[in-house]
């Protein structure tokens, strides 16, 4: 690069930064001698600022132990992850609920709202046990986004399951975190509800740079991706860029075969 290039440049050159999200030779195991499943057999994968990333395979393929392990829900065998600068691996339980706390959102397939809390109330309860100041005008920004205004006050049984995944959906986007996890975040949603669903976390990952890493069986969800990865056997075999449907589909059926 030129001097006055150089100088012009963004103080953040979006190509420079380090990726959100980093794993290197992850292997886990599970059980052991003649019982061991080697779940994750050597992943190596990395997740960039605001790109939405589907991760897909065959059952048993390991989805759910990469998720859990680049997410701090599970330990590793062996490898590394790292989000930021920050190595989980190296962390204890303690650190890791804080870092899970404070650092990282979760979408799961069964909305997870707590029944006695109102749709405002569950947004908000995580910066509440985290003691954390929510920023007024991102709630409003995400609220509206997602189409709650007028729910904030209803209780989760009274809201149909896509405005439950919605409000679980604003809970996780509320706290800024670096990296958002989603598993099967469409699996009991009508399509309607589903497409919704992907389309705030599609927008959410254009719009607000929200690093976004969802599980799915389902290619229509994958499309949504901007880049899907599959597993087979606990290994990372195969990635699309830009997927449709059709794509997905055709990968998933060379896998199977
Ligand atoms: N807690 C556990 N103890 C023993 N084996 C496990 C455990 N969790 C997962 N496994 C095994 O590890 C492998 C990968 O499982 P995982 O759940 O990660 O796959 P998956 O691709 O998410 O599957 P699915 O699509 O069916 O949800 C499977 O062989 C599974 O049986």
């Amino acid at each position: 690069m030129s001097q006055s290039a150089a100088e012009t440049a963004p103080a953040s050159d979006p190509t420079d930064a380090p990726p959100v999200v980093d794993a290197r030779d992850l292997v886990k195991v599970y059980g052991r001698a003649d019982s061991a499943v080697h779940a994750l057999d050597g992943v190596s994968v990395s997740f960039d600022r605001g790109a939405f990333t589907a991760i897909m395979g065959p059952s048993g393929s390991g989805k759910s132990t990469l998720m859990h392990c680049l997410a701090g829900l599970d330990t590793v065998t062996s490898g590394t992850v790292h989000l930021g600068r920050t190595e989980l691996t190296r962390l204890r339980d303690k650190q890791l609920t804080l870092l899970r706390r404070d650092r990282i959102g979760f979408i799961f397939q069964s909305f997870n709202l707590l029944p006695m809390l109102t749709a405002e109330q569950n947004i908000l309860l995580p910066g509440r046990i985290a003691k954390r100041k929510h920023d007024p005008a991102r709630f409003k920004r995400i609220v509206d986004v997602v189409g709650l205004g007028d729910r904030l006050s209803h209780l989760p049984s009274a809201l149909s399951g896509g405005q439950q995944q919605r409000v679980a959906v604003a809970r996780a986007l509320l706290g800024d975190p670096e990296v958002v996890y989603a598993d099967e975040p469409t699996g009991n949603l009508d399509s309607r509800s589903g497409a919704e669903v992907l389309g705030f976390l599609r927008d959410s990952a254009r719009d607000l740079g929200q690093t976004v890493i969802m599980v799915t069986h389902d290619p229509v969800a994958a499309a949504y991706a901007d880049r899907v990865v599959f597993l087979r056997d606990g290994r990372l075999v195969d990635e699309v860029h830009e997927p449709t449907s059709e794509t997905v589909l055709d990968h998933l059926v060379k896998l199977e075969s």
